[in-house]
């Protein structure tokens, strides 16, 4: 079975988002402000020769009509990181301060994590756990090329972590902030999570093949376990991003309609940079949540990309303060 085929009835325009699906994938790079601008980007590929064209929703993306850029100079001196443009959703939806202290659970091989430290501007304290210690060194080599300075790598169960086994009594200190506040908590989480990788069959076609609804069901489980913990790590008012890149509602909305009905986490509205449609409220013979229309799915032939699913929720309820000033001083008056 082509899995597919589960989508015709989701799409708006079937025959665009099969062609969508069939061709390959455009070749994307993200400017890493960590180490130059758009501005040096452009004049860099203009002394190079390389041909290469803004995407239009975000002007830190450029597509590359001549393939990936892997041995260049501006890569190599880590200007660029190679990244599908979906892939930059997740950082952009948290949209974390610099300071802030944020977990990526499931980060290698760490583009996103790369984004978030940029965007964080290499300031507070990134943790990027991975259970695979393999994948982990992709993530290291990456942080590395790319100048992140601000990254504790660990390598645990993202369902069992803890900030115990860092060995610090808070992250406070290890982010640079005042011990008044001082509470082991993420101002934000991203749960980029293991999936069954649908929305990328324009690189790897073979995941449609290898796709069964068993191995949908086995990732359930560990989707469920990953965004518990993040929600369960992060402070009142903070935000946690789920993403996956699949269009399975089994992986999307299912898991994050759990996560609402079992913790005082909500969705909040993030205007997305690009065109998707909302997440759904009604799959098979399941209901779920009206907010669930808050998230957004991205399929391919919208705007010529991966497919996609991100979702933001906001821990204490949509209404809880995202500062976390008031949090902070009930702390210290405590
Ligand atoms: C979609 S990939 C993450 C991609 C990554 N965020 C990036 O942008 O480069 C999912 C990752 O989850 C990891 N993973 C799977 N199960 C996990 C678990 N229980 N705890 C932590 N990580 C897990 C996998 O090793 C894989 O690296």
């Amino acid at each position: 079975m082509n899995p597919l085929d589960r989508y015709e009835r989701l799409v708006d325009d079937v025959e665009a988002f099969r062609d969508a699906c069939d061709r390959p994938l455009p070749s994307v790079v993200r400017v890493n402000e960590l180490r130059a601008t758009p501005e040096r980007v452009r004049a860099a590929f203009a002394e190079e020769g390389v041909t290469y064209e803004q995407v239009d929703w975000n002007d830190r993306l450029f597509r590359l009509p001549d393939g990936s850029p892997g041995t260049s100079w501006p890569y190599v001196h880590g200007w660029l990181h190679g990244q599908e443009e979906v892939s930059a959703l997740p950082a952009l939806a948290l949209d974390p301060d610099p300071g802030d202290r944020v977990w990526d659970a499931c980060a290698a091989p760490g583009s996103k994590t790369c984004h978030l430290a940029d965007l964080m501007d290499n300031s507070g304290v990134l943790i990027g756990n991975d259970n695979n210690l393999g994948r982990l060194s992709a993530l290291r080599h990456n942080a590395e090329r790319l100048g992140v300075s601000n990254l504790v790598v660990t390598n645990d169960d993202a369902r069992n972590f803890t900030t115990d086994n860092l060995g610090v009594d808070s992250l406070d200190g290890v982010a640079g902030r005042s011990p008044a506040a001082s509470r082991t908590q993420f101002d934000g989480a991203v749960a980029d999570v293991p999936c069954s990788c649908e929305g990328t069959c324009r690189k790897n076609p073979d995941v449609l093949e290898k796709w069964s609804m068993g191995h949908v069901k086995g990732l359930v489980g560990i989707q469920k376990g990953v965004l518990r913990r993040a929600i369960d790590l992060t402070r009142p008012g903070g935000d946690v991003v789920y993403s996956t890149c699949t269009f399975a509602p089994e992986e999307n909305e299912a898991v994050v309609d759990h996560a609402i009905r079992t913790t005082d986490a909500e969705m909040v509205e993030w205007d997305a940079p690009l065109e998707t449609a909302p997440g759904i409220t009604e799959w098979e013979d399941q209901t779920f949540d009206e907010s669930l229309q808050k998230a957004h799915r991205v399929y391919p032939h919208q705007n010529d990309t991966g497919g996609f699913f991100v979702a933001k929720l906001r821990v204490g309820g949509a209404e809880s303060d995202a500062t976390g000033d008031a949090d902070e001083t009930t702390e210290v008056e405590a």
